[in-house]
């Protein structure tokens, strides 16, 4: 399912291929979030033309809305959403805790207020499991619990085992259920949890290497603790990680921290910014990001970033700044696709410079012009 084709000399970045049931994709990777079946604002077409290879969908979200019995019917979410590359879910445990009201969380599972008409629901890991089968998803997350951040030791201690004994009952449902044939093969990840402890984080990944996935996520991160602890929990983890999985750092996250991921052996990113901050009217290049709103932009006639897309670069920022401040739709089709390009792009770099023994210099050469202030 995965193979690393290259590595590099100087640091644990790594290249590498994933063969899944709907194609293959090159890693490091970025995956654009796609919450209720479409990247927000894009077409397919226009997510095939960014070169994106495999984006996410919500467990959550489809199953309240429009339910797997729908999705099922059409057979599934590629079907469904005319998308027929890979497609990675999460397993639904996240979303209720950033999402719904009320949640009460048990052993059996976690039981909360669906967000949109208030009824009191209940999500366990076989029925995380049974709704990620019916979405037919490539890559189906295990149900696990986000611990808060912060929290205390016993509770990311609590937590942690929890997510292990879940990890347990996602493992026996797939033994009892995973079809073998049919809609191709569904790979499942673990989740490594342990918050800010590196003795938690290792105990948390044995016990997941253990049950063995097929791939290993970094979970408890991104959830607003400070950069420098996010850095240690992947430091924590991965060397606990086998080296022929892939490992995915659950929503991460700026240009910089993904590059510094990349050099510390992550292979996968997804992060809602690009399309998000998009349609506040933040566009990512490389001297670092800018608001096309801005007043400098007024009769600016340069594209939002040299190593613009075509199918952007043809705007000027004058017309975009336009549209955005005349709250034209088009202006967020060209943000949010401007930024994922810059996002998918920044991979397909940190690709080429590990094939060529070359990541660190890429690295620290990218980081400096992004981050200097802009002449
Ligand atoms: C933004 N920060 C962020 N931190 C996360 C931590 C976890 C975590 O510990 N467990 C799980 N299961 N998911 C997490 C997610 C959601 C990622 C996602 C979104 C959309 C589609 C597919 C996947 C996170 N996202």
């Amino acid at each position: 399912m995965f193979q690393v084709l290259a590595r590099d000399p100087s640091c644990q970045a790594r290249r590498g291929l994933m063969e899944l049931a709907h194609g293959t994709v090159e890693t490091p990777i970025f995956m654009p979030v796609g919450t209720q079946g479409t990247v927000k604002t894009l077409h397919p077409d226009e997510l095939e033309l960014l070169g994106a290879q495999i984006i996410l969908g919500n467990t959550y979200h489809l199953w309240l809305r429009p339910g797997p019995e729908t999705i099922k019917e059409f057979g599934g979410l590629h079907k469904f959403a005319t998308w027929d590359r890979p497609m990675l879910t999460d397993s639904g445990g996240f979303q209720v805790w950033s999402l719904a009201k009320l949640r009460k969380i048990t052993e059996e599972g976690v039981r909360f207020q669906n967000h949109l008409d208030g009824s009191r629901m209940m999500l366990t890991p076989e029925l995380s499991m049974e709704i990620q089968a019916a979405l037919g998803s490539d890559i189906a997350m295990l149900f696990d619990e986000c611990p808060p951040y912060p929290c205390e030791r016993k509770y990311a201690e609590t937590s942690l085992g929890l997510t292990t004994r879940w990890a347990k009952r996602c493992k026996d449902w797939i033994e009892k259920n995973q079809p073998t044939s049919g809609t191709g093969i569904q790979r499942h990840f673990g989740i490594v949890q342990g918050s800010i402890w590196a003795d938690l984080r290792e105990k948390s990944a044995r016990e997941l290497v253990e049950l063995d996935f097929d791939g290993y996520a970094i979970g408890g991160v991104s959830v607003g603790e400070p950069e420098e602890e996010m850095m240690r929990a992947v430091e924590h983890s991965v060397p606990f990680l086998p080296e022929n999985k892939p490992r995915y750092a659950m929503g991460l996250g700026t240009p910089p921290q993904i590059l510094e991921m990349i050099g510390r052996g992550v292979d996968m990113f997804d992060c809602v910014m690009p399309t998000r901050v998009a349609r506040h009217g933040q566009a990512f290049t490389l001297d670092g990001p800018i608001h096309i709103k801005n007043l400098a932009f007024e009769r600016d006639p340069r594209p939002l970033c040299e190593s613009s897309h075509p199918h952007v670069a043809r705007f000027s920022r004058a017309y975009i700044r336009h549209l955005f401040r005349a709250g034209e739709i088009l202006a967020l089709r060209l943000l949010s696709f401007h930024n994922l390009h810059f996002f998918l792009r920044l991979a397909a770099n940190a690709r080429e410079a590990i094939s060529e023994g070359k990541f660190p210099e890429f690295k620290e050469s990218f980081i400096r012009r992004y981050t200097q202030s802009k002449s």
